[in-house]
């Protein structure tokens, strides 16, 4: 029975077995068939390939030819017995086995099948494996320059990630230079290289700092005060150095600002607030995508707008744990007032430290800082000890007095010094300036009794150096003492240079910084931007209350050198057809840009002087100085080619000049003569009245007007009231309009002339405007905002918003046509401070626009935090704070 179920099992898979066998002989037939065919053929032939006896193919062949055999004999079933015929004769093991070695044989066959396996398999077994050794080897040279590859590909993604990250540099590079160029560490650097080594370090132990910069006082704030020369500078810069050593991280920035009286145009508020914004991300390793967006939006424009910048600090004020800002000599800064205002907004967060320094008894910094902290700043005897010991030691005194000598010498000075540490650094100045011990001995017994008096003795050895030393020296602090600008060496180098006979410019007289300061004996001193600026603030003082005594008519001789260098031979070739021919003569010459815009200065005020009379003729009658002078100012000041063409500046008279600064006599002594028409103009349509109107000179305007000026006529820009109107010039408004002009007449371009003022937020010249009769609402008529209350709202124009409330010209919780408040406007346009002002006014917060939605709501879909912040510390509620109550709101969360 089992034989038979062996039987019937075998017979049943027989048949698919059998079809397998089959199809596995046919291919190996198929295979040999075509092995046959490829051996007689040439391409072996030619190649003359040889099989070795012992071949891995031959071998093969016999193991196939032996196999085939041994199958047809097992399938023949030779031998056995008729029942056992019956029989398939494989077992399933048996049959696996046949099945896989027919396929074996048929791939080695198929293998022979190309040049490449013939020639291998034409080798011997051991030939074999060494080939495949070299083959092998071979993958792995392949394998090598995949691996080399593999570090190409690393160093092409380390080479990307380097030009990514040159890419980010770069553009951080560019929008920190876009804020601020301005190079804050100069003079930070400067005092810190002139600073006696410890020295000022007790003020990092008072306790008035030490609360302030742990947070533990309750004011933000601290105010530093102390008479001139008490040392608040050097005391401001330990403080810093301090700050940035021990503080200065991502989340606890320090940024910090020199205020210099000798430098006020570059020290706007704008200005500060820039340098300071900058200071703060530099000290970020990432520029946050705040300020990324305001460069996307603004970077075309020379410079970030005042409430951005203002705004950004606000914004990044917020999210550090602590920002310390320190300011010095804030008395020292003109722009004051605009400045306070907007870094106390900025210290409005109690993140925010601020230090600022400054001399007492400044009524408006009374004022404002008298309910915060305060600490008394005067020279410590220590520190001036330290002073002068080290100074003594340097200026090699040991070499002419002995210690008894130095000893006596520094004490007498530090008791002497009533609380400053400028005398007793004058006073050691003019003694070390004897040549011998006894006349040191004699200078210390009879020592100046105050800083006025070192003052005095400093000038007075300056009189008394030789005669052309002595002039220099003068000359040189004339210059210091009257200009508003600072002067770049070079430019005072050229100025010293211009002496009475000369007729051009003779650069053998210029006098090198080292002579022009060694004859200011102290008094002067070069800033690290090449700038020559008197030595310290108290001495500006000094010279500017002695200036009549020191430099008799000193503005009438700065006017007629100025009037005199212009009118040089050296620049009648001009006016010049190229930007590069006028850049290149102001760099030879280099106080020719600087006589050019200050000129008029001078000259108004001291107009009926003589020797400025006759120096101005001199000027007007030139037939080439005028232009010159003209096109050398506007192209200094960054105006368009349109001003400073050739042509242009041609057409610019005597007339345009006296006009344009406000030289009364001269419009008139001009006009007299019939030299020129009152209504003269240029190419560009300037007339001698809008050139008075723009730079306010009221008494000019009026007389051109008395001569028949006819202010309607316009340039391409417009006419005189609108250029006096942008320029807020308040009273050359009102006489415009007492003289005629309309001031409900439509501008060049169609505007009202309100609309003018909000162009620059002259809040002088609107309020002028609607009391001589313009009318708000009539000025309204096709306003896109609806009424000029929500464009100056939109516009930013804080100074016209607050205005139009005060006066009752408009109502707070007005509407425009869409629902809007002002405070909706201010916020949508993300006007920082006139929304704040519209707050502090009492605008309702809450308010809703026609589509029910709130300021805070505008704020968020402008994705502003700062001002969402800013709406949320007035009151506002986030939708939906009344249905999910106690819970953070998506308005208070996304902030
Ligand atoms: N620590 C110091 N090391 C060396 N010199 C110092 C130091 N402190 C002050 N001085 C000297 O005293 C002068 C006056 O100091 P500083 O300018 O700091 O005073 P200030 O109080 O800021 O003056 P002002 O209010 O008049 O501007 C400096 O020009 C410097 O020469």
């Amino acid at each position: 029975i089992s034989t038979c179920k062996e039987y019937i099992d075998n017979v049943r898979s027989a048949r698919k077995s059998i079809a397998t066998l089959i199809t596995e002989l046919e291919a190996l037939q198929a295979n040999v068939t075509n092995l046959h065919e490829l051996l007689k053929s040439d391409s072996l032939n030619d190649n003359a390939l040889r099989f070795h006896n012992s071949s891995v193919l031959l071998t093969c062949s016999a193991a196939c030819e032996a196999k085939l055999k041994a199958l047809c004999k097992q399938l023949g079933q030779e031998g056995k017995g008729t029942r056992s015929r019956l029989w398939w004769p494989f077992s399933e093991k048996d049959y696996q086995k046949t099945i896989q070695e027919l396929r074996n044989f048929s791939n080695w066959m198929q293998f022979a099948l190309s040049v490449d396996g013939c020639r291998l398999l034409s080798q011997t077994s051991d030939d074999v494996l060494k080939l495949m050794e070299e083959q092998l080897e071979q993958f792995k040279t392949v394998q090598g320059l995949e691996a080399s590859t593999l570090r190409i590909l690393d160093v092409v993604t380390d080479q990307k990630r380097t030009i990514q990250n040159n890419i980010e540099r770069e553009r951080r590079k560019s929008i920190l230079n876009w804020i601020s160029t301005s190079r804050h560490y100069q003079k930070h650097r400067l005092i810190q290289a002139s600073r006696a080594q410890n020295t000022g370090t007790w003020i990092l132990q008072r306790e008035e700092f030490v609360q302030w910069r742990t947070k533990r006082s309750p004011s933000n704030v601290l105010v530093c005060h102390g008479i001139q020369g008490s040392g608040k500078t050097n005391l401001a810069s330990i403080i810093i150095d301090e700050l940035l050593e021990t503080n200065s991280s991502e989340t606890s920035p320090v940024a910090y600002f020199y205020f210099d009286h000798q430098d006020q145009s570059s020290q706007s508020t704008s200005a500060v607030l820039c340098s300071i914004l900058r200071q703060l991300l530099e000290q970020m390793t990432r520029i946050p995508s705040s300020v990324a967006e305001v460069y996307e939006k603004n970077g075309h424009k020379e410079s970030i707008p005042l409430n951005e910048c203002e705004r950004l600090l606000i914004d990044l004020a917020l999210d550090m744990r602590s920002v310390y800002l320190v300011f010095d000599g804030l008395d020292e800064s003109g722009h004051r007032r605009p400045f306070l205002q907007s870094i106390l907004n900025v210290a409005r967060s109690d993140h925010v430290r601020l230090l600022v320094t400054s001399r007492p008894h400044i009524p408006d910094l009374v004022n404002l800082f008298q309910q915060h902290p305060n600490l008394m700043i005067e020279a410590h005897e220590e520190d001036l000890k330290t002073y002068l010991y080290q100074e003594l030691e340097q200026g090699e005194i040991y070499n002419i007095a002995d210690q008894e000598f130095v000893n006596k010498l520094v004490l007498k000075l530090t008791k002497g010094a009533e609380g400053m540490f400028l005398l007793p650094v004058l006073r050691l100045r003019i003694i070390l300036k004897e040549p011998t011990l006894g006349e040191m001995e004699d200078r210390l017994a009879d020592l100046s009794h105050s800083l006025n008096d070192a003052f005095a003795d400093t000038i007075s050895r300056i009189q008394r150096l030789p005669e052309s030393r002595s002039r220099l020296g003068m000359d040189a602090l004339k210059w210091l003492t009257h200009t508003t600008e600072a002067m770049r060496e070079e430019e005072l180098s050229d100025a010293l240079a211009v002496h009475k006979k000369q007729s051009a410019v003779n650069v053998k007289y210029r006098p090198t910084t080292k002579t022009i300061l060694e004859c200011c004996q102290g008094l002067a001193t070069v800033d690290a931007d090449g700038c020559v600026r008197l030595a310290h603030y108290a001495i500006q003082e000094y010279l500017t209350e002695n200036s009549e005594d020191l430099f008799p008519r000193a503005e009438a001789t700065l006017a007629v050198t100025c009037l005199r260098y212009l009118v040089f031979e050296t620049f009648q070739d001009g006016p010049w057809t190229t930007e590069t021919e006028i850049e290149s003569k102001m760099a030879t010459y280099p106080f020719l840009d600087w006589a050019a815009r200050y000129w008029g200065q001078f000259t108004r005020r001291t107009e009926t002087d003589a020797e400025v009379w006759s120096a101005l003729l001199n000027f007007f009658s030139s037939p080439v100085a005028p232009a010159v002078t003209n096109q050398v100012r506007q192209l200094s000041m960054g105006l368009i080619e349109g001003y400073w063409r050739a042509s242009e500046c041609k057409s610019f008279t005597a007339l345009h000049h006296a006009s344009r600064e406000g030289l009364e006599r001269a419009v008139d002594w001009l006009l007299e003569r019939d030299t020129f028409s009152v209504n003269e103009r240029t190419r560009m349509g300037a007339t001698p009245v809008i050139m008075a109107a723009a730079d306010g000179h009221l008494q000019t305007t009026r007389n051109l007007l008395a001569y028949g000026a006819d202010p309607l006529l316009e340039n391409w820009y417009g006419n005189a009231l609108q250029c006096a109107i942008e320029a807020n010039c308040v009273a050359t408004v009102r006489e415009l309009v007492r003289w005629g002009m309309d001031p409900n007449a439509p501008g060049k371009d169609g505007r009202g002339y309100l609309k003018y003022a909000l162009d620059t937020d002259s809040a002088g010249a609107f309020a002028a405007l609607v009391e001589l009769g313009a009318d708000i609402e009539s000025q309204c008529k096709g306003d896109p905002h609806g009424h000029l209350f929500f464009t100056a709202a939109s516009w930013g124009c804080t100074e016209v918003v607050a205005l139009m409330l005060d006066r009752g010209w408009a109502e707070i919780e007005m509407r425009n046509p869409g629902g809007l408040t002002a405070l909706h406007c201010a916020v949508a346009a993300s006007k920082m401070t006139t929304t704040r002002r519209l707050l502090d006014a009492g605008a309702n917060v809450d308010a809703m626009d026609l589509k029910r939605r709130t300021a805070l709501e505008y704020a968020q879909a402008k994705g502003n935090k700062a001002m969402a912040r800013l709406l949320l510390a007035a009151g506002a509620t986030p939708r939906g704070e009344n249905r999910v109550s106690g819970r953070a709101t998506r308005a208070t969360r996304w902030i």
